[in-house]
């Protein structure tokens, strides 16, 4: 591949690649067989689908750029030693919210970032059933791609909206963290004005932030590192931040474990969130 390949052919390579993969997933989804779901190492699902999406992620993306490697959710993890030695590297996670898939709410995306010095620095955010894509580089912004055309995308304030008396919009995972997110909920609504929550599956959380659509995503629940590096990416470049509970931002690839701290994906940085959210 070649090395001058600029971002913007970069990214327009990443989403075919993630396209593809999507569609392996659909062939999966749309089948009339029955949907075998098995159980990894750590609990969680795993179907046909989420293999056969990584069957085409891994090899085109090790194509992409000469000598930067691929960590895949559905491949067996290389040691941190030999991780701590990437300066750049893809991170992917074939199907992220495999729940989503089982349970046929269509909420579920493919996802590649690329990482530079644990930062998140191009993501690829891809929703096969909707066929939407949503992508997003460092210093050159962010965009949602669907048949009806493509848009740029920002994240909003949140004064102006509070000032008008508009409810803060949430949106928190369908399957993990709930409890949590109520206390928070109520701190917000004591101290802000209303709440409004939506639940969703998978990384289109973040995405919702990115385009404008929500205002906080809190993840006060496990996830791994594939599951937020592309979504941050766009976040990133839309304008909004991804912060720990300490507000640290969301690094990567700084330790032997994979799993994320908890975190808040805000689309306002400008609004000091820090003493409600630290509390
Ligand atoms: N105990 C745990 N440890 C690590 N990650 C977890 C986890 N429980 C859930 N997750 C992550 O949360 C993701 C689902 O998030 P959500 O509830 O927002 O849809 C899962 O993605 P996968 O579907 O790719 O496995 C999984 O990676
Ligand atoms: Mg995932």
């Amino acid at each position: 591949m070649d090395r001058a390949l600029d971002n913007k052919a970069l990214v327009e390579r990443v989403i075919e690649i993630c396209t593809r993969a999507g569609e392996a997933i659909l062939d999966v989804y749309n089948s009339s067989a029955e949907l075998q779901v098995d159980t990894k190492a750590d609990d969680s699902p795993v179907t046909a689908a989420d293999l056969a999406a990584h069957k085409v992620l891994a090899p085109a993306l090790a194509q992409l750029i000469d000598g930067v490697p691929v960590l895949s959710e559905e491949q067996e993890m290389p040691s941190f030693g030999e991780r701590s030695q990437w300066q750049r590297y893809w991170i992917v996670d074939p199907l992220d919210g495999t729940k989503e898939f089982i349970r046929r709410t269509g909420e579920f995306t493919v996802n590649v970032a690329l990482v530079d010095k644990g930062e998140p620095v191009l993501g690829v955010v891809h929703v096969p059933v909707l066929d939407i894509t949503y992508a997003g580089v460092k210093g050159a912004g962010a965009f949602k791609r669907s048949a009806g055309g493509e848009e740029e995308i920002r994240v909003r304030p949140l004064q102006p909206r509070l000032d008008a008396g508009a409810a803060v919009e949430l949106v928190a995972s369908r399957s993990h963290g709930a409890g949590a997110v109520d206390q928070l909920v109520e701190r917000i609504e004591s101290s802000l004005g209303s709440v409004a929550c939506k639940n969703m599956g998978s990384s289109l959380k973040l995405c919702l932030v990115a385009e404008g659509a929500a205002d906080l995503y809190p993840r006060l629940a496990p996830t791994c590192e594939w599951d937020t590096a592309a979504a941050q990416a766009v976040v990133e470049a839309a304008g909004g931040t991804v912060v720990d509970d300490q507000f640290q931002l969301l690094r990567y690839n700084t330790k032997d474990s994979l799993l994320n701290p908890f975190f808040y994906v805000i689309g306002d940085p400008s609004f000091d969130w820090r003493e409600l959210l630290t509390k």
